[in-house]
């Protein structure tokens, strides 16, 4: 297995900039996953990593090798990159063990090596007894497993990982998120794995690179994406926070300052060295929000909503001094709001956004 350095990288389309000076490392035997809404990008990085695209400006190195400069691309055949897509198209007529081994047969490797390899990739996806199957008896998890076998045996450097469980349905996702991160677990191959699907990039990931536009947003561990979002859009992006202006009153000590929001004094969550300043902004979570008496620190509003999901409520609630600022919260059974009505919540806690956004 090797490494992945992404260094700089731009790609244009005529007018378009699908990629803006991208920075991205993966360490030998990480899991990456690469996030973000339609449009920002990921498909053309994966392109580009695979060489099927070439890049505009910067460069892509696999362990030692570069392998894309604006100059030279190395074909995708000489890669030694495996993709796994979210259509496994096996081929119908041929078996488990023949749809892996083809591409070696191709290659005309010799029979007794295909087989051993063969064998040894159906053992890394747990599909040993199924190599006389034909793929129309598989279920969708297992076909994607054996697609999964299928670029394992070319011995790749590095496995792609494009949209793979965008077709499966919800209890088949959950189980494949499972032996994905199981498969990375036993084997330590490099995984870069891209998806609009933050609960599965969370899941999965040693760390992951949020995309907006063709840029770069953030990268880092999912723990720090949730705790600590870099600037608004990974704020609001992950999890549904919620970014609220602030006034930050004090400078900051302990890894937290004072800010003002919505009226109420509060102690939040900044990076060090953040100094008093106006028109910051804060994200909190649903759970940072909580109803409070008359007496207590908060602001004022009036319920908008309120919809009951077992156990507990998703209350939407617009402040009144600022009513453009949606806020959310959960309330847990007894559910006692309803729209319409007027309340009085507090924030609790929270994280400063930082001033220059940067990663
Ligand atoms: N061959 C192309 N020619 C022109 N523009 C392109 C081409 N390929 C991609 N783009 C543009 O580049 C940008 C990034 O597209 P890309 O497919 O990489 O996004 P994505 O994040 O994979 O989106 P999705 O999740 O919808 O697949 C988009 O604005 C897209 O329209």
């Amino acid at each position: 297995m090797a490494g992945l350095s992404i260094n700089n990288v731009t790609k244009a389309f005529g007018d378009t900039k699908a990629l803006d000076n991208v920075s991205i490392d993966v360490a030998d035997g990480e899991f990456l996953a690469v996030l973000g809404p339609s449009g920002c990008g990921k498909t053309t990085l994966l392109r580009m990593i695979a060489g099927f695209e070439t890049v505009t400006g910067g460069n892509i190195r696999i362990g030692d090798r570069e392998v894309s400069t604006a100059e030279a691309n190395t074909p995708p055949e000489k890669r030694r990159v495996g993709i796994v897509f979210q259509n496994y198209a096996l081929w119908p007529h041929m078996s488990v063990s023949e749809n892996i081994g083809y591409a070696l047969k191709v290659a005309r490797v010799p029979k007794a090596e295909r087989e051993e390899r063969v064998k040894n990739a159906l053992a890394l996806v747990n599909m040993e007894q199924y190599g006389d199957r034909r793929p129309a008896n598989l279920s969708g998890g297992q076909r994607q497993r054996v697609a999964l076998a299928r670029c394992l045996v070319a011995e790749p450097r590095l496995v792609l990982f494009d949209e793979p469980l965008a077709n499966l349905d919800v209890h088949l996702r959950a189980s494949m998120e499972d032996e994905f991160a199981d498969f990375h677990k036993r084997t330590g191959t490099t995984i870069l794995y891209i998806t609009h699907d933050q609960a599965e990039a969370m899941a999965l990931a040693d760390r992951i690179a949020v995309m907006d536009h063709g840029r770069l947003m953030q990268l880092a561990t999912p723990r720090e994406l949730y705790h600590e979002p870099a600037n608004e859009m990974v704020a609001s992006f992950i999890s549904q926070g919620m970014v609220l202006p602030a006034d930050v009153e004090t400078e900051e000590a302990d890894g937290q300052c004072r800010v003002r929001v919505l009226g109420q004094e509060l102690v939040v969550r900044c990076r060090k060295g953040e100094k008093p300043r106006k028109d910051a902004r804060i994200c909190c979570r649903a759970s940072q929000i909580t109803s409070v008496g008359a007496s207590q620190p908060g602001f004022e509003g009036t319920i908008t909503r309120a919809v009951y999901r077992g156990g507990s409520a998703r209350i939407e609630f617009e402040p009144a001094s600022a009513p453009q600022l949606g806020l959310h919260f959960d309330q847990p059974d007894p559910v006692s709001f309803e729209a319409g009505q007027r309340a009085r919540l507090a924030i609790t806690s929270g994280w400063l956004i930082p001033a220059d956004g940067a990663a």
